[in-house]
């Protein structure tokens, strides 16, 4: 039962860093917004299920990179409030892992939904 307790308390922790992330990060919520809107569009375009798996690992991976950008920032903010070069570093090169994931799932994006959408559009302005 003890074990059972500390994974339930282990869990809430987690949820209320990803609560608190949402919550405070204008980046974060973009990232919610927009994986909201593509999930709606794979639906609605009927993508096949090899693909929306790779949308949702896109997903996932931008939004645990958030998190873990998140927590570096907090780290840093905590650990070097005054500038310094290594803070710089730290914070930058978190920020840079989040948006080579953004850029990659852009690109993942447009290889799924290009064709798909770009038909949508034909038959409607066809039709
Ligand atoms: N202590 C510091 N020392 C050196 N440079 C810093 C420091 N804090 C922030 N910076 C620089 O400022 C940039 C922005 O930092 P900031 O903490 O405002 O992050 P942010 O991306 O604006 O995130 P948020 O707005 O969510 O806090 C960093 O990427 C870094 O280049």
């Amino acid at each position: 039962m003890k074990e059972w307790d500390r994974f339930v308390r282990s869990l809430s922790y987690a949820i209320q860093g990803i609560v608190y992330t949402v919550k405070t990060q204008r980046n974060m919520q973009i990232h919610v917004a927009a994986a909201l809107i593509v999930l709606a569009a794979a639906w609605w375009l009927q993508i096949p299920r090899s693909d929306v798996l790779l949308v949702f690992f896109s997903i996932a991976l931008v939004i645990a990179l958030e998190l873990v950008n998140t927590a570096v920032e907090a780290a840093v903010d905590l650990a070097s409030p005054d500038w310094h070069s290594k803070a710089k570093i730290a914070k930058d090169a978190s920020a840079g892992a989040v948006l080579i994931a953004a850029l990659v799932s852009v690109v993942i994006g447009v290889m799924i939904f290009g064709p798909p959408l770009y038909q949508k559009m034909s038959e409607w302005f066809l039709s």
